[in-house]
Parts: C-alpha cells; sequence; structure tokens
C-alpha cells in the first residue's frame, strides 16, 4: 500500500467512521458532554411557592394573630416559616425575623408585631415571596441543543427535574503502549527509556474529544500485543491508540497483530516527516486503531494528523481547522514527505523550533504551533498551513 499524503490521511481518517449515536448519560456523567435537543423544564421552577426569608407568614395588616398550623391564613394571622417553606395558602407575604416581635395582648396571649428594626411599609404584598415558575415555567427551554455541558448546566438540569440528559456519542479510547525498553519512573539505564506517553496521551486524548477508559502495556512479543488489543467488556472502547511497534524489526509486533484479528488496514503510512510509519486500521468488531510511531514527537504529530480528525468525526465534532501563518525562516527544499515543524511565533512569523528531531520533546513543548511544510520547502514570509496545538 502506499504512503498517504498528509492530506489524504486526515481526510481519508475523518471520512471513514460514521459518528457516534447520540444517548442518554446520568447527571453525574454529563459534565463537558454536548447536548442534543433542548432542555425543557419538567417542573415550574420554583415549583411552589415559598420563602425566600426566615420569618413570617402573614395575611393582612398587624398585629398578627397565630394561624394553626395546615389552616388557611386569614387576614390578620401569621405562623412561622423559614427559608424555602411552603407559603401556607392565604398568606400575602414574609415578615422578616428581624422585622417582627413576638408580644403578649392585653389578654396574654401571643401577637406578633411589627419591631423596630422594620422597614417602612414592610411587608409589602409577595414581599419575600418566591413564586412557583419565577426562574422558569413549565417546558421553558433551559439549555439549547449543542451546548457543552458545564458543572452549573447540569445542576440547572437537575434544579428542572431532569436524571439524565441526552448527549452526542463521544469516543471511548483504550490506549496500549508497547516497548520492553520503557520504564514508567526513574532514571533509565543505557537501553532503557523513560515513557513519554504516560505522561502526555491521556490529557491530549481529552483534548482532542475522546475519552480514554483504559491504559495497558504490552511487551515486545506477540501474544503480548495481541492481548493488549483484544476488547475489554468492561470497559468497551471505540478507538484503540497504540504506541510504538509500527516498525518492521523483529521487535514489532503491531502490522503482525492487526493481520492475525483480520483487521483492515486503512492507512499503512503517511508522507510526513516525523511520523511516517503511522497506521490506521480497522478491527472486525468495529474498533479502529491509530498506531503511532514510537518516537515521542513523531507519535504526536501522528496523533494530531490522524487520531483528532478520527475522534473529531466520532464524536459529531467539525474536522479540526487548519489556518495560514507566515514562515519566518527560508526552508530548503527537502526530498520526500511533507515535513511537519514545530514553530515558534517571533513578532507574526513562524520559526521552526530547534530540538524538533523526532525522538525529541523539547521544541514541541515551547511550540506555539505546528506547520505543514511542502517538500519543496519555503521562502521566507511565505504563507504555510498550520494546525494549532490541542493545548494551546
Ligand atoms: N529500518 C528502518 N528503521 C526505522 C524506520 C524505517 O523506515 N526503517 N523508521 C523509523 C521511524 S521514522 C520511526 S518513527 C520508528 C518507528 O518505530 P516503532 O513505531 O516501531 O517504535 P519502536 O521501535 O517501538 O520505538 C521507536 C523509538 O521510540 C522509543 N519509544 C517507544 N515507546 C516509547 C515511550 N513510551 N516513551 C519514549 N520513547 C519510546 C523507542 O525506545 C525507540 O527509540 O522506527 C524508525 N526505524
Ligand atoms: O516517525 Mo519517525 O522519524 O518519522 O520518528
Amino acid at each position: 500500500m502506499l504512503p498517504h499524503t498528509w492530506d489524504e490521511a486526515r481526510a481519508l481518517a475523518y471520512a471513514l467512521p460514521e459518528a457516534l449515536p447520540a444517548h442518554p448519560v446520568p447527571l453525574a456523567e454529563a459534565m463537558g458532554r454536548i447536548l442534543l435537543g433542548d432542555l425543557q423544564a419538567l417542573n415550574p421552577m420554583p415549583h411552589y411557592a415559598s420563602s425566600a426569608m426566615d420569618g413570617w407568614a402573614v395575611a393582612g395588616s398587624p398585629p398578627w394573630i397565630f394561624a394553626q398550623e395546615g389552616r388557611r391564613l386569614v387576614a390578620g394571622q401569621a405562623i412561622p416559616i423559614v427559608t424555602g417553606g411552603l407559603i401556607p395558602a392565604g398568606a400575602k407575604a414574609v415578615l422578616r425575623s428581624e422585622s417582627g416581635q413576638v408580644k403578649n395582648d392585653d389578654d396574654g396571649l401571643p401577637v406578633l408585631v411589627l419591631g423596630p428594626e422594620s422597614r417602612p411599609g414592610e411587608p409589602k404584598n409577595g414581599q419575600h415571596i418566591r413564586p412557583v415558575a419565577q426562574e422558569a415555567a413549565l417546558a421553558e427551554v433551559l439549555i439549547k441543543s449543542g451546548t457543552t455541558l458545564n458543572p452549573a448546566h447540569i445542576s440547572l438540569a437537575a434544579l428542572g427535574g431532569s436524571d439524565e440528559l441526552h448527549v452526542l456519542g463521544k469516543p471511548m479510547v483504550k490506549l496500549v503502549l508497547t516497548g520492553d525498553e520503557v520504564i514508567a519512573s526513574g532514571i533509565p539505564e543505557p537501553g532503557a527509556v523513560r515513557d513519554a506517553f504516560s505522561p502526555l496521551l491521556p490529557a491530549v486524548v481529552t483534548l482532542l474529544g475522546g475519552q480514554v477508559v483504559g491504559l495497558e502495556r504490552a511487551n515486545d512479543t506477540l501474544e503480548s500485543v495481541l492481548a493488549a488489543l483484544e476488547e475489554s467488556p468492561d470497559n468497551p472502547a471505540d478507538v484503540l491508540i497504540t504506541t510504538g511497534a509500527t516498525g518492521n524489526s523483529s521487535a514489532d509486533f503491531l502490522r503482525r497483530a492487526i493481520a492475525a484479528m483480520g483487521g483492515t488496514i486503512h492507512i499503512n503510512s503517511i508522507a510526513m516527516r516525523p511520523g511516517h510509519p503511522t497506521l490506521l486500521a480497522e478491527l472486525p468488531d468495529g474498533r479502529f486503531l491509530v498506531g503511532l510511531p514510537g518516537n515521542p514527537l513523531a507519535a504526536v504529530v501522528a496523533l494530531l494528523s490522524v487520531a483528532a480528525p478520527l475522534l473529531a468525526k466520532l464524536g459529531s465534532a467539525p474536522m479540526p481547522d487548519t489556518f495560514e501563518v507566515p514562515c519566518g525562516t527560508p526552508i530548503k527544499e527537502f526530498q520526500g514527505p511533507t515535513r511537519l515543524m514545530p514553530y515558534r511565533l517571533v513578532y507574526g512569523l513562524a520559526s521552526p523550533c530547534a530540538h524538533t528531531d523526532s525522538a525529541m520533546m523539547r521544541g514541541l513543548a515551547a511550540a506555539d504551533g505546528i506547520m505543514v511544510v511542502p517538500p519543496h520547502g519555503a521562502k521566507m514570509g511565505e504563507t504555510l498551513t498550520a494546525f494549532a496545538l490541542p493545548w494551546k
């Protein structure tokens, strides 16, 4: 299979999958999801007239005698009430506790009167009563379709009576990191390498709209890679993202594993540098597999070039944007592939970062974006396609 160009690979990764179906999720899982369909209030908000203050529900003018619990108030009656309490029938206002005093009348019976701290005209009709539907009427739209749900939206949905929300599908992603030489902590011995991916991939996949449901490490054997690629019934994934083992050496088993599983390779390599061994496959159970090369910068470039459009499409999002930058340095012709170069913006011009060999991370850490440099290179000031880093 011939290498795809960078443009073809991106377009294919977006065109191949169908968007995942929308589905209901419990409120606790709705954060960051995209609402499908307007959300209406399932009850008026508030759904009963309630007191906004601690004090007394009153009817008519002072002085007030105390009504019996559960009875309709008539003019001249009051009953104690707390904030949020149900306003009894017949009540016209709430008198704040600071504004009233309970005294005994001539017969020694308790009466409520206005106290010295009461304000002139208090209590006005309806004062300190939160009326039914003050915030929203029954069936009023609370949240518009297409909204990315934040914690306040989710709280609003709960106050509106919802227990779950209908949201667009979101791709579940399992990460599989290969390499016997990879260690997850400490200073590696010569021949071993510190893992670049477990601190990076979960965050970037999340920024790209995926949800990481697992991270597994595989050894450099076919059995180990096959076992890691297997479906996890407890945490089903829509997409597998693997690192390393894309090559053809005796230690690289990804392509053999995909063949053994009966998978179809849609992208076998991409005419780009770094990241040319990147692959995109589909397994017979419908899961997509993005194989990122083991070199750290190559893997990130591959992730942003192939996994980003794939995850966007699965999550019903538009194709990730590209934009244009003026090139800040002449870049020599380079026979062969498109180069993807981390750049920094200096006085509005995009200049390639230092430390951007495919095994490095330093240039990317300092970068403002990645520019797409065609094989013929670029002149100073020439306009180049570029794309953003998801964390910028
Ligand atoms: N004869 C050829 N050799 C290579 C070619 C080629 O075309 N012909 N392509 C090179 C390119 S380009 C890349 S990229 C790599 C792709 O290698 P793999 O995807 O098979 O990855 P590995 O061999 O497993 O590892 C490559 C490199 O990356 C390091 N690595 C792996 N995992 C991690 C990790 N979690 N954290 C940090 N570094 C990692 C690994 O130690 C190797 O140094 O192949 C070239 N070779
Ligand atoms: O993908 Mo490799 O250099 O192109 O690192």
